[in-house]
């Protein structure tokens, strides 16, 4: 890693201490100077940023090691668990602080990046809240950051346009929009446009900061009647990280002069460790609490990551892994009643089919999934749940607004006292279903592809009629590398050939060549398929398993600016 700071060596460049932004002692910008990017990286802005940096830094990096500690145990046969020395705090009648008001109806809760036009579209859509994404529906390369930033400022006040030139079409906010959450990335993302004391900055901190800096005021005015900003919170594995998220908030509060318990945040349980946390991360987040979701995706792909160690705890093949399996339907039940018991809402998950124009009878089944997998989630007792398109949000609506009667959410009329019989043997119950030549295939089809629209500036992408994400990416990758670790056999389609080496080699040979026909030969030599083969490939095959597709992938998307210099 290189940490030479802000002095480019282009002589015809000049040197340009801060990449030509106004910035404070110790701050370096090395992403491209634009001037609506300056209106975000605003010295006091940068000031925030390298406050929050040096107070919280020791404690990310501390907890990032306990991750690798945890780690360790799994890799060595320990299982994850709930945690002894924490029992009084789950024994506890405690509850978290009241719902505010402005938030009390979460029935359906639209995602998506943070890109003009679809922040647009999402808080046009009828759905009662918006998830703009900094995470796993954004490739995190500095003009995404930066648009966004620019973008969130200008919807929050109410400015936000988008003029669609092909389409002779303009873009503006309706009167009713839907309430704004903003979710910066996980912890273990480093923003490396941004230098502070020669280090990355940390990559959420740098979202959450910048948005909070210049959306407080505004947000708490017109949209949060008197609360906000909103947050959505990813990838935690255990309290102590939702502490420095509540320490950040606090810091936060102060610094803007507003009641402590404005900031508010549902933290997505979306790692094996956190399941046995929930009421530990609530109780840290007490005060900017509202709630904790269902992050079925990345949760999959972290069950697998957990027992990277424990080839009796292999996969079925990805699609088989839904709610109905055991431990997945047991960490939704057990949300539900963790969040209640604690006054806070219980959001369920994404599905992630998307509406297929092209054909009515396969649209109509994937509306019929969509909509059996909410009714469960309402039926569980979920208070809300997510959209990835606003055309699904007309269905999964009726089926909240039908099962729910007239009231906002489920906080005290649904207790899901069974639930508390939820043991750890039920949260780590084996996901049953086969293993498929096909499942492989599946993987290596679609992996390949996200990497290479990731690489492009893309972070979501419709793919076989599915909405893909970093998340859903991820379980592809994880699996196939499972399998090839373990040489699993693949009997589900009564083949029985191992994975080995050689397999996956054809595989991905053959599954390239597929890609090369959808996409169309042209498409194919423009778009980054083959720089994402040999990624997707690599992490694939590597001796010891990548923490994050999206981490090990990044120095791909980093652009110095004047362009080559020095990257992570
Ligand atoms: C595991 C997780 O973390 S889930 C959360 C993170 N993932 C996400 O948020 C994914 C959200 N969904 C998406 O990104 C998109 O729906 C995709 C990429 C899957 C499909 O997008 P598209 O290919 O554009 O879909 P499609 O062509 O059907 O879009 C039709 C219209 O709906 C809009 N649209 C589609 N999805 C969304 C969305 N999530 N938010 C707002 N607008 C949307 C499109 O912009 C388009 O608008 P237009 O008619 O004005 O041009
Ligand atoms: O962030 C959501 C998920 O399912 O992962
Ligand atoms: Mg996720």
């Amino acid at each position: 890693m290189s940490l030479s700071l802000g002095y480019y060596g282009d002589t015809a460049m000049k040197k340009i201490p801060g990449g030509g932004y106004d910035v404070p002692e110790g701050v370096d910008i090395r992403g491209r100077y634009d001037e609506e990017f300056a209106k975000i990286l605003t010295k006091d802005a940068l000031m925030f940023l390298a406050d929050l940096q040096r107070e919280f830094r020791n404690h990310v990096k501390y907890a990032m090691e306990c991750r690798k500690e945890a780690k360790m145990r799994y890799n060595s046969g320990g299982l994850p668990g709930f945690d002894p020395a924490t029992k009084n705090v789950r024994d506890g009648d405690w509850v978290c602080a009241e719902v505010p008001p402005a938030v009390a109806d979460r029935k359906v809760e639209i995602t998506g990046p943070v890109e003009r036009k679809m922040i647009i579209n999402a808080l046009n859509s009828g759905a009662k809240v918006f998830m703009a994404d900094f995470e796993d529906a954004l490739s995190p390369t500095w003009e995404n950051l930066m648009k966004g930033q620019v973008n969130l400022k200008d919807a929050v006040n109410g400015t936000i346009s988008f003029e669609d030139k092909a389409r002779n079409r303009v873009y503006k906010l309706n009167d009713q929009t839907a309430k704004l959450f903003v979710r910066p990335r996980g912890w273990h993302l480093p923003e490396a446009h941004i230098f502070i004391d020669g280090e990355p900055a940390i990559g959420c901190l740098v979202d959450f900061g910048l948005y909070f800096h210049h959306n407080h005021a505004a947000f708490r005015k017109t949209q949060g009647q008197g609360y906000g900003p909103f947050f959505y919170l990813p990838k935690m594995e255990n309290s102590r990280e939702a502490r420095i998220w509540n320490n950040v908030f606090e810091r936060a509060e102060r610094m803007a002069g507003i009641e402590k318990g404005s900031i508010r945040a549902t933290v997505l349980i979306e790692t094996l460790p956190a399941v046995f946390q929930m009421d530990e991360i609530l109780y840290e987040l007490r005060d900017h609490s509202v709630g904790l979701n269902c992050g079925r995706w990345d949760y999959i792909f972290s069950y697998v990551k957990t027992f990277q160690a424990h080839p009796d705890r292999l996969l079925p093949d990805r699609v088989l892994v839904g709610m109905g399996q055991h431990f997945m339907r047991s960490y939704s039940d057990l949300l539900i009643r963790t969040c209640h018991r604690r006054g806070v809402h219980a959001m369920g998950g994404m599905a992630a089919q998307i509406p297929i124009r092209d054909d009515p009878a396969a649209n109509e089944a994937a509306l019929e999934l969509v909509k059996k997998d909410k009714l469960r989630e309402v039926r569980a007792g979920h208070d809300g749940t997510w959209a990835a398109h606003p055309g699904l949000i007309p269905a999964i609506m009726e089926v909240f607004n039908n099962n729910m009667g007239d009231t906002p959410n489920l906080i005290k009329t649904m207790k899901r006292k069974d639930a508390a019989l939820i043991t750890e043997e039920d949260l780590l119950q084996i996901p049953r279903g086969v293993r498929t030549i096909e499942g492989l295939r599946l993987n290596t089809r679609v992996g390949i592809q996200y990497v290479a629209a990731w690489l492009t500036g893309t972070g979501s992408v419709p793919l076989y009629n599915l909405m893909e994400d970093a998340a859903t990416a991820e379980i592809s990758r994880v699996q196939n590398w499972q399998w090839l670790k373990y040489g699993v056999e693949l009997d589900g389609d009564g083949l029985g050939v191992r994975v080995t080496t050689e397999l996956f080699g054809k595989v991905v040979e053959e599954e390239m060549a597929r890609i090369e026909r959808e996409v169309g030969r042209d498409r194919f030599k423009k778009g980054m398929y083959k720089e994402a083969c040999k990624i997707f490939t690599r992490q694939c095959t590597a001796p010891v398993l990548d923490d994050f597709l999206t981490l090990n992938a990044y120095n791909c998307i980093v652009v110095h600016h004047p362009r080559g210099s020095s990257k992570l």
